[in-house]
């Protein structure tokens, strides 16, 4: 089905006159592989830099066509760059992101990037998000840490606190935010191009998994993993947040640089095991954030150490500590360390994050406490008092 589907697109697209007179884009070989994925079709065009305005119309016309296709609900056609031939490279390049206020845009490459009037506290040169006062990344150099696990305590421990919090999972691999909040519905449409997000335990949330059934592989390609996050970030009524957290797609490749680089992201949260492996990977994914100007608001140090039920006795499995000395070594705040504790396991699992289902506990209490040192660091870090050591790993 899918397969005929994707001819179909591609016989589509032949029919097509490009924007530059030169023929259709399939022919021209323009055309990246073609995803689809609960009727929704993702592809990209890959196009010179300096065509990419003039495509960009083009994009959305075919959107706007291949809807008619059996079995495609909708489209999401990003413009990514070509490098001409011959042309010097340069070191990685943002893509710019969306402007504010003109959402339904892709991609846009070779474009320079807007602030735009009324855009809230932008990251540099990146614009904000109407509405949202900050970003904040919940990252980790591996998988498996309990990085999803910490955004969402932390993004409910920030309500708790008295915020305004969305999260966003950007972990487009393999998203758990509808697990972790027992989200299972889609959300419903806006009207146009938005999305209304989901809302649960007074957040307001938005994944990847409520677009894409759990079963379907997730063989995302860079620009659509962009594309896609820019639509959930750019397209999606967030209403009005003081913070909104973006759980990132683990590890520290390609795609989470350029999402690094897309968001503009007011700072980011480290999550690491003890172990020392974990520590080099959240080494990595310091020296990532650091490549893109975003500060590190600091390190969270999960599954720290394991206190017994029966004796109560404390037992740090791991080496605990490893992260505290690492985060003094390099001279990043250290946030706080989170015990493995099996009820944390067994809320997430359940769909109730332990700091709404037992509020009282002391592992909520923890998750506040690392909450409320976040949002410090955040002050501290708008006011510029920042340590920001340049730190480089290869
Ligand atoms: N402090 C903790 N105590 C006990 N279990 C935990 C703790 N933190 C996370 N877990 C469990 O570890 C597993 C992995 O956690 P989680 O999905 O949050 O990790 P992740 O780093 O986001 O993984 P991935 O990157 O693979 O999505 C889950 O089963 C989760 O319930």
């Amino acid at each position: 089905m899918s397969d005929a589907q994707k001819s179909a697109i591609q016989a589509l697209l032949r029919g097509l006159d490009a924007p530059d007179g030169q023929g259709d884009v399939v022919s021209r070989g323009m055309v990246s592989d073609i995803f689809i994925a609960d009727g929704k079709a993702f592809f990209s065009l890959s196009v010179p830099a300096a065509e990419a305005e003039r495509f960009e119309p083009f994009c959305r016309e075919i959107e706007r066509r291949v809807v008619s296709i059996d079995g495609i609900a909708s489209a999401l056609v990003a413009l990514t760059a070509e490098k001409a031939a011959g042309a010097p490279s340069r070191s990685p390049q943002p893509v710019p992101p969306q402007q504010p206020g003109r959402p339904g845009q892709a991609i846009r490459a070779g474009a320079a990037p807007a602030g735009g009037p009324g855009a809230p506290r932008p990251a540099g040169s990146k614009p904000g998000v109407p509405g949202i006062d900050r970003i904040i990344a919940v990252a980790s150099g591996k998988g498996g840490v309990g990085k999803s696990t910490t955004a969402v305590n932390l993004a409910l421990s920030f309500a708790a606190l008295g915020l305004k919090v969305g999260i966003l999972d950007a972990d487009i691999y393999g998203p758990s935010i509808p697990r972790l909040l027992n989200l299972k519905e889609k959300p419903r449409s806006g009207g146009g191009r938005t999305l209304i997000p989901l809302e649960a335990y007074g957040l307001k949330a938005m994944s990847m998994g409520f677009l894409v059934d759990e079963e379907t592989p997730m063989i995302w390609r860079g620009p659509m993993v962009m594309s896609a996050l820019t639509q959930m970030l750019r397209e999606v009524e967030w209403g009005t947040l003081d913070l909104l957290v973006v759980d990132m797609p683990p590890g520290t490749g390609d795609a989470q640089l350029t999402m690094a680089q897309q968001v503009p992201l007011a700072g980011a949260v480290i999550v690491s095991t003890p172990q020392d492996l974990a520590l080099i990977d959240a080494r990595k994914g310091l020296a990532m954030f650091r490549k893109v100007d975003v500060p590190v608001l600091g390190i969270v140090e999960n599954m720290s150490y394991f206190i017994a039920p029966d004796t109560g006795a404390r037992y740090d499995i791991f080496g605990h500590g490893g992260a505290k000395a690492e985060a003094q070594r390099l001279e990043v705040p250290f946030l706080g360390e989170v015990p493995l504790e099996m009820v944390i396991r067994e809320t997430s699992d359940a769909g109730r994050p332990i700091v709404v289902a037992e509020p009282d506990s002391r592992h909520a209490a923890v998750y506040r406490d690392i909450a409320a040192r976040t949002l410090a660091e955040m002050d501290r870090d708008a006011a510029g008092g920042a340590k920001a050591p340049m730190i480089v790993f290869e």
